[in-house]
């Protein structure tokens, strides 16, 4: 699937932006700091995941001095073509696909499909659990709304069980109360894991492929999802996790918050055997979490059927020249990918031949080649 055309009306520090000659192949931004690239990567993948990947205030894109803004695409998919508007307003967002309103936002994320690698993705590794579930949840996200859904009542169910654990632990309620919500949290919460658990799998058959690749056949990359309710062998996820939750019902009372759950969960990831996140060069981190990216790339082509559109936001001067080319060049051949750069020394001759070039100055976009 590839990305036709992009409107936007007063996102970010656009107030009108229209582009209606992207390419299937390699489209590339050039232009200083803070003239509204990232912003244009951004609006992409709101129109994918219908969320920012730098805020999570939906409002914050709406530009300043405006009160709403709009993010429309034309996306081409092999059997058709649709029309994608997302609508940020003051308060909340509204959703269309081809002139028809979705009123759950999981209706609309997963009509266009894309895989953002941005500076903060070289912390996937190096950094905190809370980035990788959130890995996890976004990219299972885009190709599973029964995902989305499962997660977004966990999160509604876990926010309920903590209110009542802060309320018992302060003898406003009764402890039998949290029967209700614990059975709920399970159910729930065990189809999260287990949907965790399946993607994890698939992620590393691809992402070995790909770092073996780029570490010239030197490294084994492999990953292993770790659960905060000791999942035995053979067991079912759903009692597993209600048993270990009773057993920590004590603590968690007194800690007015709940200690086991896919919101505990992390990835690890390890290169021969050892733990990246502990051990690994800042190189290492750097090629896995690249490794991680360019995977998914593949397992959203097994799981939709086609290749989705891939973002490079202002990465490729963390690689040297020559792997620059290599990966711009060995993407663009299959996916359409929209890269941002402030510079783009090693790719002359590849923009003049093979690229769209777009200069970005003050909010204003203009074609160059
Ligand atoms: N809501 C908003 N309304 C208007 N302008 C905004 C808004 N949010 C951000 N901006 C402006 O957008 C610009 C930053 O754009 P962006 O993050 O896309 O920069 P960039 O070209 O990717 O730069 P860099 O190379 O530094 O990453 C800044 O000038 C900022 O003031």
């Amino acid at each position: 699937m590839w990305l036709k055309a992009l409107e936007l009306r007063d996102f970010r520090n656009y107030e009108s932006l229209q582009l209606f000659d992207l390419s299937p192949r390699v489209n590339i931004f050039v232009g200083q700091n803070a003239q509204g690239k990232t912003n244009v990567v951004e609006s992409v993948l709101m129109l994918a995941v219908a969320k920012s990947h730098r805020t999570s205030r939906d409002a914050e894109v709406i530009r300043f001095e405006a009160e709403t803004a709009l993010v429309q695409g034309m996306v081409e998919r092999e059997d058709r073509t649709l029309k994608l508007d997302l609508h940020m307003l003051a308060k909340g967002k509204k959703s269309r696909v081809n002139g028809v309103e979705k009123r759950k936002m999981s209706d609309f994320v997963g009509h266009l499909n894309v895989v953002l690698f941005a500076p903060e993705d070289l912390q996937l590794i190096k950094g905190g659990p809370q980035l990788r579930r959130r890995f996890l949840d976004v990219e299972i996200g885009q190709v599973s709304p029964q995902y989305l859904y499962n997660l977004s009542q966990y999160q509604k169910v876990l926010l309920q069980r903590n209110t009542l654990l802060k309320e018992i632990s302060k003898k406003e309620k009764k402890e039998d109360l949290l029967a209700i919500w614990d059975e709920q949290l399970c159910v729930y919460g065990a189809k999260v894991v287990q949907k965790r658990y399946e993607f994890v799998e698939k992620l590393e058959h691809f992402a070995r492929d790909i770092h073996s690749r780029i570490s010239g056949g030197k490294e084994l990359l492999s990953f292993r999802y770790v659960n905060s309710f000791d999942l035995l062998e053979g067991a079912d996820v759903t009692e597993r996790f209600f048993e270990t939750l009773q057993s920590k019902r004590r603590q968690d009372i007194l800690r007015g918050t709940t200690s086991v759950g896919p919101h505990r969960d992390d990835l690890e990831v390890r290169i021969d055997d050892r733990e990246v996140h502990t051990y690994g060069s800042q190189g290492q981190q750097r090629t896995a979490s690249l490794s991680m990216k360019l995977a998914e790339i593949e397992l959203i082509r097994a799981e939709v059927g086609e290749y989705p559109v891939l973002l490079l936001d202002d990465v490729l001067s963390e690689l040297d020249s020559e792997r620059q080319l290599h990966l711009v060049e060995s993407m663009g051949e299959r996916v359409q990918t929209l890269i941002t750069t402030t510079t783009t020394y090693g790719l002359e001759q590849f923009m003049q031949e093979q690229a769209h070039v777009y200069r970005v100055e003050h909010g204003v976009i203009c074609r160059e080649g």
